[in-house]
């Protein structure tokens, strides 16, 4: 199937290199240095909701004023990428009232960047959310039948972001997960059941409290029911552009935006497929500290792979010196870096 699979990486699409592949860290999303003069009166906002052209821009945030701008892209941005996520700067009418419209004249740093490569079933490169910290992997225990080499592709997309995985197994009702669960025991995974018996709510909360949380999930799992479960109706409004603009129901690509309490939930409802072209394998190693640190004994090049020459991680492995989770992280790591074909 092909969200199990890379496709050829055809036409990217083209976006701004220099942005990508900053890992998180606490000081992100600062202005640039450069302002134009003529933007001096700008301001700035998250992005939550695209839709054909027309971006939600959350502005003051967290403030008495806060409110969703309308926005569409200045010219000089050029083909420069906006997407749910991103700290714009906007130009113009951002009172956000109705028929009113800004510009957005500029896109801030990000602090990571989740995209997938072109496969069979979309030619294009596409950057699925700016800025997450988080990445919310919904899988059912059951119907559909779970996957771990589905959640293997999710993870090594998360690791290459500098994204932080958390695992939520639904239809817990259905099914035990735990074999299934033992197939990340080597990952120190967060893992969260699910249930609409019994739904976590307070653990989410928790989880997603001062976050942006991205959630993946294939098809059935119920991710939707987890959504609206954590959404309410109230807020669920706030990452429409539809009822301002009058435009129809989002496009299968786009992504949306809900405020949890402090968080922010990024919903994926288009994004099937994992496309994975793009991932570099040293990012993944980097998710395993531990082992990236006995990897600089690795000859250059190594592939850290089981059947990789003089690889200081296999040998310490195979001589029992990596212990027990040691030996369940290389095994993980190594499943990981075999996704990348
Ligand atoms: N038994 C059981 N069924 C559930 C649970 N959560 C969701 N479902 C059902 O699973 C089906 C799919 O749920 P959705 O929330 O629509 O799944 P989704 O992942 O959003 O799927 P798409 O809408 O296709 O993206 C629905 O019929 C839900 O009622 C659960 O915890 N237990
Ligand atoms: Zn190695």
């Amino acid at each position: 199937m092909s969200w199990m699979t890379d496709g050829p990486e055809e036409a990217y699409e083209e976006y701004d290199e220099s942005s990508i592949r900053i890992r998180p860290n606490p000081k992100a999303n600062k202005p640039r240095t450069k302002q134009r003069p003529e933007h001096n009166n700008s301001v700035t906002g998250r992005v939550i909701s695209v839709d054909r052209g027309r971006y939600g821009v959350i502005v003051a945030e967290g403030s008495p004023e806060e409110h969703r701008a309308i926005a569409t892209r200045a010219r000089e941005l050029g083909r420069k990428s906006i997407v749910t996520g991103d700290f714009v700067d906007l130009v113009g009418d951002t009172s956000g009232v109705d028929g009113s419209l800004s510009r957005v004249v500029r896109v801030q740093p990000r602090s990571s960047l989740l995209r997938r490569s072109a496969d069979d079933t979309d030619a294009v490169e596409r950057i699925i959310v700016a800025n997450a910290d988080q990445m919310l992997i919904v899988v059912a225990a059951a119907n559909p039948e779970p996957r771990p080499r589905l959640v293997d592709r999710y993870l090594v997309a998360a690791f290459d972001a500098g994204i932080t995985p958390i695992l939520v197994l639904t239809k817990t009702d259905l099914a035990d997960p735990t074999e299934f669960l033992a197939n990340f025991a080597g990952l120190q995974l967060r893992v969260i059941r699910s249930s609409t018996d019994e739904f976590p709510i307070a653990e989410l909360e928790e989880m997603l409290a001062g976050h942006t949380t991205v959630a993946v999930g294939h098809s059935g799992v119920g991710k939707s029911t987890l959504v609206n479960a954590l959404v309410p109706d109230a807020n669920r409004a706030i990452g429409r552009v539809n009822d301002v603009t009058g435009r129809g129901r989002h496009t299968s690509s786009s992504t949306i935006s809900y405020r949890i309490g402090t968080g922010w939930i990024v919903d994926t409802p288009g994004v099937r497929s994992f496309g994975l072209g793009h991932v570099n394998p040293d990012n993944i190693l980097k998710s395993f500290g531990d082992l990236a640190e006995l990897a600089e004994k690795c000859p250059r090049g190594c592939t850290h792979l089981p059947d990789s020459p003089d690889c200081y991680l296999v040998d310490r492995a195979a001589k029992g010196k990596l212990g027990e989770i040691g030996a369940l992280r290389l095994d993980s790591l190594q499943r990981l870096l075999s996704t990348l074909g």
